[in-house]
């Protein structure tokens, strides 16, 4: 058979989290796409028996060509375990394997033997746990691909929030948001826009970072000294940027019907109002790398492993974005 649907690499995530259970029940949803998940066949296999779901392993092969039709059957691209999971509790151990999963998905998409790559959820302290310095996903995938900056964007309920600074310690913020870092945080947010999502013009709405956007400089000057000048700088290459805005009224209707993304100077900025929006049907999508990735707006959920207690909505968004994204790519 011969390829004509995208080939996604799913990544299954920490084996003790809700990752391993969405994996088994994307066997029972069709989708426009061939599926290749990326885990311990074994471990598959023990999650769908706890939560009583009839699923058929097919060993992946490079050469055939599947359509992932939601019948039962997922194709696996089997990466050994080190420890048995449990479904819920943490095992070190197997840090090593999670990562190792997103080498293999990441490497296929730079071998163009995938079209793109989604994950499922990884615990980021276990894996730090385990000796192994790891912030997220889009640190990682950004080192592995020899990319200086990526852009973490979240995606739901009609909203797009871009953070210029991803997993951070609050303290320290400030000093991480450079002219020259915000600078190309915004170019690669617009340039994916226009590229990725198809947006001729994008028009982006800029937070301040400090409470009122600085108050003038009464309550700080990142504004004034950073943020600001960097905007009026790419305005004249005639980029849509609206800000320095407050960013506790930002986000009020007026403001976003005016715009197509929000960019948030930091991680709690910004992904509340989304994932207040939009959670469990949110997507997170890296900007800036080389290779197509998206990723569910939600964490390991260890508390729901196994329990089958779980929402599948943003896996298969993110899926579909992936999907969308890897025929615009082809297009253009
Ligand atoms: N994409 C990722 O890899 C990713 C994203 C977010 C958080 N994390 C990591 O996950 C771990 C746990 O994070 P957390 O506890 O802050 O967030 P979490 O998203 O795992 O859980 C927050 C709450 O939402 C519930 N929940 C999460 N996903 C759900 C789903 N699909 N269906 C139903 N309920 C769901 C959980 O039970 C919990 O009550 C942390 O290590 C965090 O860094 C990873
Ligand atoms: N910041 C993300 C969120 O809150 O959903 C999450 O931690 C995942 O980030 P990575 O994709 O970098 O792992």
């Amino acid at each position: 058979m011969t390829k004509s649907l995208p080939r996604i690499a799913i990544t299954a995530g920490e084996p003790a989290g809700i990752g391993a259970d969405l994996c088994v029940l994307l066997a029972h949803q069709p989708l426009n796409a061939e599926v290749v998940i990326i885990a311990d066949a074994n471990m598959l296999q023990a999650r769908a028996k706890a939560l009583d779901v009839s699923i058929q392993i097919q060993e992946y092969s490079a050469k055939s060509h599947t359509a992932h039709l939601g019948n039962g059957s997922i194709t696996v691209l089997h990466q050994a375990i080190n420890q048995p999971a449990v479904a819920g509790q943490l095992d070190a151990r197997n840090s090593q394997y999670v990562l190792e999963t997103l080498k293999t998905a990441a490497l296929g998409c730079v071998n163009q033997a995938f079209d793109a790559m989604v994950t499922a959820p990884v615990h980021k302290g276990i894996i730090n746990d385990a000796g192994i310095a790891f912030s997220g996903h889009t640190e990682f995938l950004a080192e592995l691909t020899n990319t200086p900056q990526v852009v973490m964007m979240l995606v739901g309920s009609g909203l797009r929030v871009a953070l210029a600074t991803t997993h951070l310690a609050l303290k320290d913020v400030p000093a991480a948001i450079t002219k020259s870092s915000l600078e190309a945080t915004i170019r690669i947010l617009h340039h994916d826009l226009v590229n990725k999502f198809g947006l001729k013009n994008p028009r982006i709405l800029v937070a301040g970072l400090n409470p009122h956007a600085g108050e003038d400089g009464y309550l700080g000057r990142e504004e004034i000294d950073i943020i600001n000048p960097v905007l009026e700088k790419l305005r004249t290459e005639g980029m849509q940027l609206i800000g320095a805005l407050p960013a506790d009224t930002l986000f009020a209707k007026h403001h976003l019907s005016k715009a197509d993304a929000v960019l948030a100077m930091y991680h709690d900025q910004g992904l509340p109002v989304l994932k207040h929006a939009s959670f469990g049907e949110g997507v997170n999508v890296t900007l800036g790398l080389p290779i197509i990735r998206t990723s569910v707006d939600h964490g390991t959920a260890l508390d729901l492993a196994g329990t089958g207690n779980i929402e599948i909505g943003s896996m298969l968004a993110a899926i579909e974005l992936a999907i969308t994204l890897a025929h615009n790519k082809l297009i253009s």
